[in-house]
């Protein structure tokens, strides 16, 4: 049986413990604040990021991160992108060797850079083949209320994604293997960006032409970015391309399409910032995202765009203005 520690309790590293535990899996999900692992443990419920879900009883919760990864042989990472090296430098020495790594995390590093499983590698020493991602169209309340959805875990060691998906295999959570890791974490981090341009338009109050047009072609920013990196074009295709594009870009749940949303009917950044309790990525990585792409000469108009509302000052209706006055060209 797979031994797993979740870090940590939001909102998807609590969804993906009870995927785990409802597949079988001995979970213990790590939350920062005491008394937030005592009320999991005593209501099978977590109350600030999912109310009324209730949790399987095979599921620990502990604010001990060294009793959560004793004995761990799958360690699930789930905190803001951000945050991850500094508190994954804590928590490397308490991490058993051999342990397989998998990021459930959407976003690229400020400054580096750096891919999530590229963070982990670094701060932990793993070899590249013990570091999988989860990513897909995996809205955290949807797949907490059990509702069918697909992913995909992306490892360059088969058999670990094959033990990883035998692990989170349930009768509502349906786990896809690929060996295109890159292809997958850019696919997570690009899309929050595409979000946030998606949540501006229906904040002005645009429709679907105007949110399949900006999904066709932040797809396709990804996927010439993507190719810059090194990634498999038919990734993009794929759930943790276009699949949790849609998604994403789709739902009222997303945070960060109503992050977006906000800003286009009219809240400034700082009461949209306010108004935001959980992590909205795209917000902190467009800025990663449009670096990288510099870096690898790629046009990344719609990321740019983003990063210019998101921390610039332009107004949602300067950049609809200057999205589609650029200058024509063929598809
Ligand atoms: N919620 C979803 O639907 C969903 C789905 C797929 C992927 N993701 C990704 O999963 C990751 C986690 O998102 P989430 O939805 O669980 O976020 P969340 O805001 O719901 O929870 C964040 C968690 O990280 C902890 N945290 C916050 N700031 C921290 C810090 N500075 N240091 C350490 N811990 C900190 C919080 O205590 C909480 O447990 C993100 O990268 C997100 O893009 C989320
Ligand atoms: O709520 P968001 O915008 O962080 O999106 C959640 C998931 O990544 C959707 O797959």
């Amino acid at each position: 049986m797979t031994r797993a520690a979740v870090l940590s309790a939001g909102s998807w590293g609590t969804t993906f413990a009870k995927v785990l535990a409802d597949a079988g899996s001995d979970v213990t999900l790590y939350a920062r604040r005491p008394e937030l692992a005592a009320s999991i443990t005593a209501d099978r419920e977590n109350a600030d990021y999912l109310p009324g879900i209730a949790l399987p009883d095979r599921l620990r919760a502990t604010h001990d991160a060294a009793e959560a990864l004793e004995g761990a042989d799958v360690v699930v990472l789930s905190i803001p992108s951000q945050s991850l090296r500094q508190n994954l430098s804590g928590w490397a020495p308490l991490i058993p060797p051999g342990a397989t790594l998998l990021s459930l995390m959407k976003g690229i590093e400020l400054g580096s850079t750096r891919r999530m499983s590229e963070v982990i590698c670094e701060v932990t020493g793993a070899s590249p083949d013990r570091v999988a991602v989860l990513s897909g169209p995996n809205l955290a309340r949807e797949i907490a209320g059990e509702q069918p959805a697909a992913t995909v875990i992306a490892c360059t060691d088969t058999d670990r994604a094959e033990a990883l998906q035998a692990a989170c295999h349930t009768r509502y959570f349906r786990p896809y293997t690929n060996p295109d890791v890159v292809g997958c974490e850019l696919g997570g981090a690009v899309k929050n960006v595409i979000a946030l341009a998606a949540g501006v338009a229906e904040g002005l109050g645009f429709g679907d032409n105007t949110r399949a047009s900006l999904i066709t072609r932040g797809l396709a920013e990804t996927m010439r970015l993507g190719l810059a990196l090194g990634a498999d074009p038919l990734t993009f295709s794929g759930l943790a391309g276009l699949g949790d594009l849609v998604a994403t870009c789709s739902s009222p749940l997303s945070r960060n399409r109503t992050f977006g949303e906000h800003l286009g009917q009219g809240m400034s950044l700082e009461e949209t910032v306010a108004a935001t309790r959980q992590t909205a990525e795209g917000v902190k990585s467009c800025r990663s995202v449009l670096d990288l792409a510099r870096a690898h000469g790629v046009e990344v108009p719609i990321t740019e765009a983003v990063v210019r509302v998101c921390h610039e000052g332009e107004s949602p209706v300067q950049m609809v203005r200057e999205i589609m006055s650029r200058e024509a060209k063929s598809e």
